[in-house]
């Protein structure tokens, strides 16, 4: 799977659980202070410090850049819980319960649709159950508590799910426009220099393949850009069967980039040439006349201290080697 960074539309969810983590320590200092000064509430004051230390270790933690996973399901469950033990414990009148609504949220941001979806369910559902048992008191009628409660619950929950079904869409889109090439739907410049800055910490060995159309100005100018542009899409669906990667690209223009891990410079060279020859042995369009294409390719292996720019200029030199001594042909 592809180790590739995409670029943040919005906050990330490490950056939204680092000012959670804040918030929940700054409320629950302050709820602590109330309990234990003026309610006189010793055992919730002592849970609530224990969540206001906890989110500031996380806090520090994120501020650090050491965010872990399970920092956000460990704050999130115990505040839950905070939350719940709040409804259960102090009088009803007092509102703990409004403290339930802004869950959803939280658990969407920082979780996303399938877990936000399930934490949500399961605090509806506990609350109820909590409120239910709650008969101790003249001022609430459960019934008419809980089906308000719900309600308003709902309508929030709902409110969050629809929100993050649109933000997941948007960021995919927003995910294809950055790293897709829309002619012919393979990853673009910007996929390929963050997947080589991935892979390079990964693996120690990559090769990459220059491969150019040759004469491609010829195609455009007998048949026109439109065939131009269908010959282009050809040729990457061409290379996407000839080899077993996921790691091709369309540099620009007539020019497109794979890259290869983890073999010997010899599997490299066998690779392009099979890509050489499907290529060659291809037809690319049909529709009047049969079109016929070769490419030249040159290969790149890499060097410790190679950078992107390094790497593919290494690549690029072998390619214009391979066109200067005729093209049609692969150059390593
Ligand atoms: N149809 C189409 N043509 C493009 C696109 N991008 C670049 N081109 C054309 O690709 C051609 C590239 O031509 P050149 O750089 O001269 O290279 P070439 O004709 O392939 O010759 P060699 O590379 O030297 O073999 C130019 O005519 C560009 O207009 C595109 O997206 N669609």
């Amino acid at each position: 799977m592809s180790t590739r960074r995409y670029p943040h539309s919005s906050v990330s969810p490490e950056e939204f659980h680092k000012w959670l983590s804040a918030l929940i320590c700054v409320l629950n200092c302050v709820y602590f202070l109330l309990n234990m000064m003026v309610m006189q509430k010793f055992g919730i004051g002592a849970v609530q410090i224990t969540v206001a230390v906890f989110s500031g270790y996380c806090f520090y933690k994120s501020s650090k850049g050491l965010y872990q996973p399970w920092h956000s399901y460990t704050l999130l469950t115990s505040l839950t819980l905070s939350i719940l033990l709040s409804i259960a414990v102090m009088e009803l009148v007092a509102g703990a319960t409004y403290w339930g609504l802004a869950l959803p949220f939280w658990y969407y941001s920082l979780f996303g649709l399938r877990k936000g979806f399930i934490f949500s369910a399961v605090i509806v559902l506990s609350t109820a159950t909590v409120i239910f048992f709650r008969t101790d008191t003249n001022i609430f009628m459960p019934y008419r508590t809980i089906f308000n409660f719900t309600l308003v619950y709902c309508s929030i929950w709902l409110v969050c799910h629809v929100y993050e079904v649109q933000r997941q869409k948007t960021s995919e889109l927003l995910h294809s426009l950055a790293l897709q090439d829309d002619l012919t739907d393979l990853q673009n410049r910007h996929a390929l220099k963050a997947d080589f800055r991935a892979f390079h910490k990964n693996f120690e060995n990559m090769h990459m393949l220059i491969i150019d159309i040759d004469h491609f100005k010829n195609i455009n100018d007998k048949y026109g850009h439109d065939i131009g542009d269908s010959v282009l899409i050809k040729v990457a669906d061409t290379l996407t069967q000839s080899i077993q990667t996921k790691e091709i690209y369309r540099l620009g223009g007539e020019e497109f980039i794979i890259l290869l891990k983890n073999i010997s410079d010899e599997e490299a060279c066998r690779q392009a040439e099979k890509v050489r020859k499907a290529i060659e042995l291809g037809i690319f369009f049909s529709h009047n006349e049969p079109i016929k294409l070769t490419v030249s390719i040159g290969i790149s292996s890499l060097r410790p201290e190679h950078e992107f720019t390094d790497f593919l200029r290494a690549a690029d030199q072998k390619l214009y080697q391979a066109k200067r001594e005729g093209r049609n042909r692969v150059c390593a």
